[in-house]
């Protein structure tokens, strides 16, 4: 099968296709690497031989608009009845509780002040869904979200929502943003940011926890940003939407005097504290170590770099890989001081319902 991306960016109706028939995607290990290279860029948490980061080089890109989905991607179960099996992976649940107490020892240790901890479940399906299919529910369900349907032989099938953009811009003008801390909304909280109706957002009240999992993020990437540029604006945070969750946010725009070394600034942010821990490098090694279960490309990084149309890098979350039936959730979770376990696994299973109602809405 031949690699291709297909991707829209928040609040467009239409979105791009980009395959590659001839050639394999490039394999980079070091974002570093990334440098002055183009095309779509699929990365994982951790580039490594088995698990590289891969970049595909538009041979043929095409636009579609929603509208026209259908026609283009003739699928024929998108109305058939469905039903969803949970796989239990050796019991996940006792998994993430042995994960969480070593996790979280190593922040009462004083050795972490923040470490994300991830999860995920996998469901199986009595009929294969066609990935376009979900791609497109995706896009009806998250109109405020980047989402991206990608195959490669080497990173698989997988399919994201994502709000939070790593790395957008071009040439000289930039932004990233601090993205963390999670409610879920309810009630009339569900009103909040609707187009139509207002819910007064003083209702949406953040606990000093999640303000601090923010401040966390926002303050490691302005010192990032500040190592590449002397013109750095921070706004923030306010809250932002995504799916029936809501997120703190900064913005963060800067001025790059050249693109040229766009893949060091790409390795000085990622893994963020948004998706690793601090101090960073510890925190990645001690996850890769002892999670459970290894990430792959969930908390990577996917999307086009130095197109004619500019750098937009978002981080793969909410996001699934796709194994015929097989359909494997991944999710996680900062943890600092205050954390308390039910509520992190709660906001693991409320992150998983993202992917999740992509599978069980029927006809949208
Ligand atoms: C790690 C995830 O999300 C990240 C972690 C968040 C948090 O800990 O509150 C919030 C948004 C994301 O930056 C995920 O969705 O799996």
């Amino acid at each position: 099968m031949s690699s291709f991306a297909l991707y829209r960016f928040p609040h467009e109706n239409y979105c791009t296709l980009l395959s590659q028939k001839m050639r394999q995607p490039i394999e980079l290990l070091s974002y570093s690497d990334l440098s002055g290279k183009e095309g779509f860029v699929i990365a994982p948490f951790n580039a490594s031989k088995d698990e590289p980061i891969l970049l595909l080089e538009s041979e043929k890109t095409k636009k579609i608009l929603l509208s026209d989905f259908d026609y283009t991607f003739k699928n024929s179960n998108s109305d058939s009845e469905n039903y969803f099996d949970a796989v239990y992976e050796g019991a996940e649940r006792l998994k993430y509780t042995v994960d969480y107490e070593n996790f979280s020892s190593q922040i009462a240790s004083g050795k972490f002040s923040k470490i994300v901890l991830a999860r995920r479940k996998v469901v199986k399906s009595k009929l294969e869904i066609a990935p376009e299919e979900l791609f497109k529910r995706a896009c009806k369900l998250y109109p405020r979200m980047f989402i991206a349907l990608v195959h490669t032989e080497r990173s698989g099938t997988w399919l994201t929502a994502s709000p939070e953009i790593l790395l957008e811009g071009h040439e000289r003008n930039w932004r990233t943003i601090a993205l963390a801390g999670t409610m879920k909304l309810e009630g009339c909280q569900l009103n909040f940011d609707a187009s139509n109706e207002m819910c007064d957002s003083d209702m949406i009240k953040w606990s000093d926890k999640n303000i601090q999992e923010q401040g966390y993020v926002a303050k490691y990437i302005k010192e990032c940003l500040d190592k590449f540029s002397n013109n750095v604006v921070e706004e923030g945070p306010f809250t932002v939407r995504a799916g029936n969750l809501v997120h703190l946010r900064s913005n963060f725009d800067f001025t790059l005097q050249t693109s040229d070394n766009i893949g060091e600034l790409i390795n000085s942010l990622h893994p963020t504290p948004a998706v690793c821990g601090l101090p960073k490098d510890t925190a990645r090694r001690f996850i890769l170590k002892n999670e459970s279960v290894p990430r792959h490309y969930y908390s990577g990084f996917m999307g086009p770099l130095n197109t004619q149309y500019g750098t937009h890098l978002y981080v793969s979350l909410r996001c699934m890989n796709i194994e015929g039936r097989t359909y494997k959730l991944h999710a996680g979770g900062g943890l600092v001081k205050n954390s308390e376990e039910a509520m992190e696994w709660k906001e693991t299973e409320d992150k998983i319902e993202t992917m999740g109602k992509c599978l069980v809405t029927k006809k949208i």
